[in-house]
């Protein structure tokens, strides 16, 4: 059905589960909230409740790529909030986005589907995961997945829900994304037709593939494993209840270990502080992503104890891991003025344009509004780039190690990129104030220059004990002088690409955030200090890891069960024992979906 007239979502409001009890229960309806919620729902004779703290908002408009991507939009279900001061980068704020929504981030985010390389997963086996190398979590990737291309390798999946494509370059919306294609090639960087192959390179410049389906619409985790019809159909085992906001889980002591039985949530949207509690048979699932399961954690009386007395909540377990091993790609925009019709500017100053947009997708599925903001992108090792000048010299060979083949964390690490160079036609800056000031009405095109395995982290911690205050989060970038030094390399190889781009002719008229390219490090880390910013990739707040683990204390163990209680899981980004060295929706519902078969193997679900 068309937008505005969308049929109804089966949502149920807190007062219709109240004093239920439910066989699970899953907190956030996000990304793996709804992949598992799809996954566990597929038995008919157990019983899950679903809450989540947005509501389902699927209208037909929350699926055109280009607007549901516009994160500035409230409409969109994302919400943002400011981090606490970089120490390190002037004591500025940056904001900090999620979606607040049923399908959560996966319903604002760019769209980019890429799982990650072999050496990521075999980096979690060796560091005491066997369960979750390459070869282990591969089924679950090919699992959940419809690649549309059917050229693609046989890593890829070709019958799951979720479907993805790419877009060839000639149908790239801005011609400047081409141009930057090109002049990386002139650099000689190979091109990667698929970064999700198992051989992929990996030093390349990569068309991306993108959550869209053949209608050129938007497929969030909500429509690929919850759309209306299965939650219809469903409706007798699966409550989906939202507008719901967890305030705490509650637990049984049952000999040395706690036992969840039973959740308390209240509306996220109602003025009322009314409170609803639902009991638990089997298991409590976290939901909540990054920045709110430990948030939900932590209000339960699982976390540092510390930071629990200093809130005067009663500590249920003692987990100094819980929230304190933020771990985000930090990135840097380097941005040119160019003429307004090669930026994204374009369609925003112009309503005709952007009316004759609006009406070429609704009518032909083409134009600008069918793509996300990002297609392409660079993804390189630091160790090929000149200490100096960054220029490339593809050293150690760039195709990968074979799955499963025993390589060393070591020799892993040497097989994945360090630096990813987003090409935008957008100014990719954070500070929303500044770009409603400086940038709204010019074109920008931009390389957000970003670290994929940087060595600063940060943390989460409670506001207040109301659930309603948003966590404070302390991002910590550039904490470590490695990451400074890392940063200047991307900043160079970006301001290399770019005098490449006018060598060939390409009009970047001035350097916004971008210097000059002879600038000394003194100037670059000046630049580091003063636009460093999140890419939204947060993970590791409730990492896979033993309690005493010597990288930093762990909250789940394999099979993601939080130390001591054994009916309560955490799956979403806030697992991962290490950051992948790529976006992560995908690499999310991958853990979402392992999560699901352990859950159904520990229980004897039939599937
Ligand atoms: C703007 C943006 C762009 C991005 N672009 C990309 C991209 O192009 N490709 C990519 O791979 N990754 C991208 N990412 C990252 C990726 O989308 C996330 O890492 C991933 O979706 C996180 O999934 P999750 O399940 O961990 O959390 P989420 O999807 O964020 O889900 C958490 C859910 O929990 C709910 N919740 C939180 N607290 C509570 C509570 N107390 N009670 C009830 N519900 C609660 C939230 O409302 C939310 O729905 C982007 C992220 C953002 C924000």
């Amino acid at each position: 059905m068309w937008w505005p007239f969308a049929l109804k979502y089966p949502e149920r409001q807190p007062e219709d589960v109240d004093a239920n009890e439910y066989d699970y229960v899953i907190i956030g309806g996000g990304t793996a909230g709804c992949a598992l919620a799809s996954r566990l729902s597929e038995d008919p004779s157990v019983s899950i409740l679903l809450l989540e703290r947005g509501v389902a908002n699927n209208t037909w408009i929350s699926r055109v790529p280009l607007i549901s991507s516009n994160i500035l939009n409230p409409e969109t279900g994302a919400v943002n909030w400011y981090s606490e001061p970089m120490k390190e980068c002037d004591d500025r704020k940056s904001l900090i986005f999620r979606g607040d929504v049923l399908g959560g981030s996966s319903r604002v985010n760019a769209m980019v589907y890429t799982r990650g390389s072999v050496a990521d997963y075999d980096i979690w086996s060796s560091m005491g995961h066997p369960e979750w190398s390459y070869e282990k979590v591969l089924p679950y990737f090919k699992k959940a997945e419809m690649v549309l291309d059917q050229s693609k390798s046989d890593a890829r999946g070709r019958s799951g829900p979720w479907i993805n494509q790419t877009i060839e370059p000639s149908n790239w919306p801005f011609r400047v994304v081409r141009v930057a294609k090109e002049c990386a090639e002139a650099l000689g960087f190979h091109h990667i037709t698929d970064t999700n192959s198992t051989d992929a390179l990996c030093d390349g410049f990569a068309t991306l593939d993108l959550t869209i389906d053949q209608n050129m619409q938007r497929v969030s985790t909500l429509e690929a494993f919850l759309p209306r019809e299965t939650a219809l159909k469903r409706e007798k085992n699966l409550s989906i209840c939202t507008a719901s906001i967890v305030s705490r889980i509650e637990f049984s002591r049952e000999k040395a270990n706690s036992r969840a039985k039973r959740v308390h949530f209240q509306s996220s949207i109602s003025k009322s502080r009314k409170t609803f509690s639902v009991n638990v048979k089997k298991e409590v699932i976290v939901c909540s992503g990054a920045t709110g399961s430990p948030q939900v954690l932590m209000l339960s009386g699982i976390g540092p104890r510390k930071h629990l007395e200093e809130h005067d909540i009663d500590v249920v377990r003692d987990l100094p891991g819980v929230g304190s091993e933020l771990w985000d790609h930090v990135s840097v925009p380097v941005t040119w003025e160019v003429p307004v019709v090669e930026s994204v500017t374009y369609i925003a100053t112009s309503p005709l344009k952007g009316a004759l947009e609006f009406f070429k997708y609704l009518l032909t599925r083409t134009g600008v509004l069918s793509f996300p903001f990002q297609v392409a992108s660079l993804f390189v090792r630091s160790s090929s780039l000149d200490d100096q000048t960054s220029e490339f010299t593809p050293g150690i060979p760039s195709k990968p190690p074979d799955p499963g083949d025993g390589a060393s964390v070591l020799r892993n690490h040497d097989h994945l990129p360090d630096i990813e160079i987003m090409p935008l036609a957008t100014s990719a800056v954070d500070d929303l104030e500044e770009h409603k000031a400086r940038f709204a009405k010019i074109g920008v095109f931009s390389f957000l220059a970003t670290l994929l395995r940087p060595k600063s982290r940060g943390t989460v911690r409670l506001r207040s004990v109301d659930p309603l205050d948003r966590p404070k989060v302390e991002l910590g970038f550039m904490a470590d002088a490695e990451d400074i030094a890392l940063a200047r390399k991307a900043i160079r190889l970006s301001l290399r690409l770019g005098d490449e781009m006018k060598a060939q002719g390409f009009p970047l008229i001035r350097g916004i955030t971008a210097p000059e390219s002879t600038a000394n490090d003194a100037e670059l880390d000046a630049l580091i200090k003063s636009r460093a910013r999140t890419t939204y990739h947060y993970s590791s707040t409730c990492r896979m890891a033993p309690e005493i683990d010597p990288l930093a204390p762990g909250v789940v163990d394999d099979a993601l069960r939080v130390h001591g209680i054994p009916n309560l899981r955490v799956c979403d980004a806030s697992i991962f024992p290490h950051i992948i060295s790529t976006h992560l929706q995908a690499p999310v519902v991958m853990v979402a979906e392992k999560c699901a078969d352990m859950i159904k193997e520990s229980h004897a679900t039939k599937i």
